[in-house]
């Protein structure tokens, strides 16, 4: 564990925590390079059996120390935008490492992708495959394609990040989709590749997983019976992580669960994960400015929805301590942020035993952290940390005022 508690008192790795917020200010992103790498190594070790690459999923944190961190492990990338694809490429990541997903990709974005030379789109509709056919085409060039289908499995996690449901906007449906293969194969601007899925995020059953792979791997024999070969199959991310007691499988776990299926069948294994690899690498560290006991009792903190925006959007749960504990009593809190929203909470409910001015660490914060933060209500985004050993290195400044209108006008 590369977060633990000695003497009281909440570490990263050799670095206590209550240091990095006195040194850098809160709100603060901590993360741990070990905790990174190790979580990575497992995934890498779990599927070691089979020819594969881990395209790690850009979207859960997009930091370009934590994505440089994983191109030296080897890892390759999943990316949802232009934008991501520049993070990788500033990262030192290899585009012929990368995959690029998502269902509403630019012909600019597309292009951007042919020129570095990336391994595979992940084409989520006939639209799609069209255009890039035509920007493929213009470039004099073949665009590497795998078709994402849409299994219409249940993935069993919360509405919001379940993606591979029949009414969720994300894949072709698995039922049209040789139809789609057929016709891709005769397009010029296009080569394909392989296939891919991917269900939905925090998952905790592996059941769902088999069932879409089950499902895709009667496509992939279909294809081979017409004809078309497949060289990969994408098997996505999703793997969830403990935030309270869930008991997600491991990459092992998964690894050993999906390898019946996929014994004997040649294709390289493409796998997504992005929480797993990173969600519990990063705590978000805010400091407490008053405690309110009105009809309920109140922590109001420093960090806001606008910091950390999975509690007000999924009602997610995620632990709360203390990063030196304090003796005394405890009370029942809702942990607040400043921002003027009801949803404004990181947690309800918290028995803590604090004062002003204490630190507090919101733990997994590694994955779908910073990355969904905001500017709203006109405050600073903040800054992130990356610990190694007894080291700590700002990675990403708190944004300065100008930030906040960087880019505007007032006109006449
Ligand atoms: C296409 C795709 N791949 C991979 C991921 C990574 O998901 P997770 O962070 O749950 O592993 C996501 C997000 O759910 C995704 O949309
Ligand atoms: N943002 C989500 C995960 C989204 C996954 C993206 N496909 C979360 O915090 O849980």
């Amino acid at each position: 564990m590369s977060f633990e508690r000695r003497d009281g008192r909440l570490y990263a790795e050799d670095v206590p925590l209550e240091d990095l917020a006195a040194r850098f200010g809160t709100p603060l992103y901590v993360y741990s390079r070990a905790a990174i790498e190790s979580a990575w190594q497992a995934y890498a070790a779990a599927f070691a059996e089979r020819e594969h690459l881990i395209c790690y999923a850009v979207k859960a944190n997009g930091n370009l120390a934590v994505l440089a961190t994983l191109a030296r492990l080897g890892s390759g990338f999943d990316i949802v935008s232009q934008g991501e694809l520049e993070r990788v490429l500033a990262a030192g990541g290899d585009p012929a490492r990368t995959v690029f997903s998502g269902v509403g990709k630019g012909e600019a974005e597309m292009a951007r992708a042919l020129e570095v030379g990336i391994l595979a789109f992940n084409v989520e509709s006939e639209g799609e495959l069209h255009r890039l056919d035509a920007v493929a085409r213009r470039l004099g060039q073949r665009a590497p394609v795998s078709l994402r289908v849409n299994p219409d499995v249940d993935a069993e996690t919360h509405p919001y990040i379940s993606t591979g449901l029949r009414e969720n906007k994300f894949g072709i449906d698995i039922a049209r989709a040789e139809a789609v293969y057929r016709e891709a194969v005769t397009l010029p601007g296009i080569r394909v590749t392989g296939v891919d899925f991917h269900i939905g995020s925090q998952l905790t059953r592996i059941a769902p997983l088999a069932e879409a792979l089950e499902r895709t791997l009667g496509l992939v024999d279909r294809l081979a019976a017409a004809g078309i070969p497949l060289a990969h199959i994408d098997v996505g991310g999703g793997l969830g992580i403990r935030y309270r007691d869930e008991d997600p499988p491991a990459p092992a776990a998964l690894a050993e669960a999906l390898a019946p299926a996929l014994a004997g069948r040649p294709q390289r294994l493409l796998l997504e994960p992005g929480r797993a690899l990173v969600g519990d690498a990063g705590v978000l560290l805010t400091r407490v400015e008053y405690l309110k006991h009105d009809h309920r009792d109140f922590a109001i903190v420093d960090a806001g929805m606008n910091d950390l925006l999975r509690p007000a959007l999924y009602d997610a749960w995620q632990a709360i301590e203390p990063v030196r504990e304090r003796r005394g009593r405890s009370r029942c809190y809702d942990v607040v942020g400043p921002v003027c929203e009801s949803a404004d909470f990181l947690g309800r409910g918290r028995e803590l035993a604090i004062a002003p001015g204490d630190v507090l660490a919101v733990r997994s914060a590694g994955a779908y952290g910073f990355v969904m933060s905001s500017q709203y209500n006109a405050r600073r985004r903040a800054a992130e940390v990356l610990v190694d050993g007894g080291r700590a290195e700002l990675v990403r400044a708190r944004e300065s005022w100008e930030d906040l209108w960087r880019g505007e006008r007032i006109p006449g």
